[in-house]
């Protein structure tokens, strides 16, 4: 017998190694970090960046692509899963997250970009091969083929519930918010369908960067001279960064004399700052002052008027980064790690006190693209008594005529009105000041006398702030 087989068995395919795209790799790597490490987006993605560009595997381009697959797969998290959901035969709990991942990231490149649907198919493949092994790349492959069909609207339409059988689980799966904080928004927001559409989208939106010319230290006019920028829409002290511009790279950044902040911070730290007072205007106090940006903000304009600032802070890593940011203030000011409801200050020592109580972070979702998925609304109660206590604190903390700012960056009203009702029944010789003319020009403040912002109207984090006076 011959040992040659008679008819030739039809040639395989010969084997090919699976190539690795820096750009993918390095997304699903950031993905992974976000799910494993509970890590925040928003600081594993630069070093990684770093890392790559130093290597030489990566150029502008592939960063700003890699950091769009990983803000757009994050934020859009909730869809892409009520989609990848209804294409594969089990519970997406039973489908192992990093296998998740590299489906999230290749829904991203189908429905949510300009990338062609085969290069995204392929691209996502060759990345599960890299990173899952041929037998659940071939998952992956089947998964997305299905995806491909159709565009992102009309996967909406299959998955969402109608919006008038359940307004709230319909606009959770549009907007790619969980539920419950689609609920508490719009308990805060008030209002129909426009108001909190146009918030949820715009907490999709990636926010411009906006820098904080501090007062005595750099100008705002200085800052549009020298960089690619724009004046800001509502603080003095702002400006905003052109597209891609890099805060890090800015002169008056790295020298202190300018800072990265939100204008909705801003205009916080600078509605206390102006609050009107009787008597003297010699001592501010910001009792949750990590890592200092309100702090170096309200410094440089209490410098401008002989006031010095108390910054305290009760992680002493945060209180570091306080003293790093105040470091070059022209007027007095201390930094010191303290906790805020054990405060080793007297009563009554000062005239302006500012209290940015721990929260949520709701408000902020623009900039923490995994924060919607991380928190829970348990995460409230836990909150909750902290914040009445640090509240408590600084008005005893505040002279009889001086003035407390409560500031969150979360609009849900238990940690806004909720606090503030609560304690300014224990604390009846108080008043609360009307907000809404020390944010001058800032357009749907509300009935005040608090004023909540909103990225949706004003551009800003969902910034609160109620000014509190003590009367006796
Ligand atoms: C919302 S952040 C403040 C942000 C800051 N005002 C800024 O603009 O950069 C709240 C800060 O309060 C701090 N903190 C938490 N519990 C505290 C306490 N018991 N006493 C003082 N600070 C506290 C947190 O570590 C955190 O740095």
């Amino acid at each position: 017998m011959s040992e040659q087989s008679p008819r030739p068995s039809k040639p395989g395919k010969p084997y090919r190694r699976p190539q690795k795209d820096p750009v993918r790799f390095l997304a699903f790597e950031a993905l992974r970090a976000v799910d494993e490490r509970d890590a925040y987006a928003n600081l594993v993605l630069p070093p990684l960046l770093r890392k790559a560009r130093e290597k030489g595997d990566f150029d502008a381009r592939d960063a700003a692509l890699a950091t769009e697959l990983v803000y757009g797969t994050l934020r859009r998290q909730g869809t892409y899963d009520a989609i990848i959901a209804s294409c594969v035969d089990r519970p997406l709990r039973e489908v192992d997250p990093p296998v998740l991942d590299v489906l999230s990231l290749g829904v991203h490149q189908l429905l949510g970009t300009r990338i062609p649907s085969h290069a995204a198919v392929s691209a996502s493949v060759e990345l599960a091969r890299v990173v899952l092994g041929d037998g659940r790349a071939k998952f992956v492959n089947a998964v997305l083929r299905k995806v491909a069909r159709d565009d992102l609207d009309t996967w909406i339409e299959r998955v969402a519930p109608p919006y008038d059988d359940d307004p709230e689980d319909n606009l959770a799966i549009v907007h790619s918010h969980p539920r419950w904080v689609v609920s508490a928004l719009w308990d805060s927001l008030g209002g129909g369908r426009a108001g909190i559409e146009s918030l949820l989208a715009a907490d999709n939106e990636r926010p411009e960067v906006t820098l904080v010319a501090r007062p005595g230290r750099s100008t705002t006019e200085e800052l549009l001279r020298e960089e690619a920028a724009l004046p800001g829409r509502w603080s003095p002290y702002a400006v905003r960064l052109s597209e891609g511009g890099e805060p890090g790279a800015v002169a008056a950044v790295k020298e202190g004399r300018a800072g990265v902040q939100d204008e909705g911070s801003q205009l916080v730290a600078l509605a206390l700052a102006n609050a009107p007072l009787d008597g003297p205007d010699e001592k501010w106090l910001d009792g949750c002052a990590g890592p200092g940006g309100k702090a170096a903000l309200l410094a440089a304009v209490a410098a401008e008027r002989g006031a010095m600032l108390l910054a305290s802070e009760k992680q002493p890593k945060r209180a570091g980064l306080v003293a790093k940011a105040l470091a070059g203030n022209p007027g007095p000011y201390q930094v010191i790690t303290a906790d805020g409801t054990r405060p080793p200050w007297r009563p009554g020592s000062f005239d302006r006190v500012l209290m940015d109580v721990p929260c949520t972070g709701l408000g902020a979702l623009r900039r923490r693209p995994e924060a919607r998925w991380r928190r829970r609304p348990e995460d409230l109660e836990g909150f909750a008594p902290l914040q009445r206590d640090l509240l408590s604190t600084a008005l005893e903390s505040v002279r009889v005529g001086g003035v407390v700012g409560y500031a969150t960056c979360s609009p849900h009203l238990a940690e806004t009105r909720a606090v503030v009702d609560d304690i300014l029944k224990q604390y009846p010789q108080t008043e609360l000041i009307d907000a809404r003319p020390l944010l001058p020009d800032v357009p749907e403040l509300g009935a005040g006398p608090d004023v909540q912002l909103w990225p949706h109207l004003h551009g800003t984090d969902a910034m609160y702030l109620a000014l509190i006076r003590r009367t006796g």
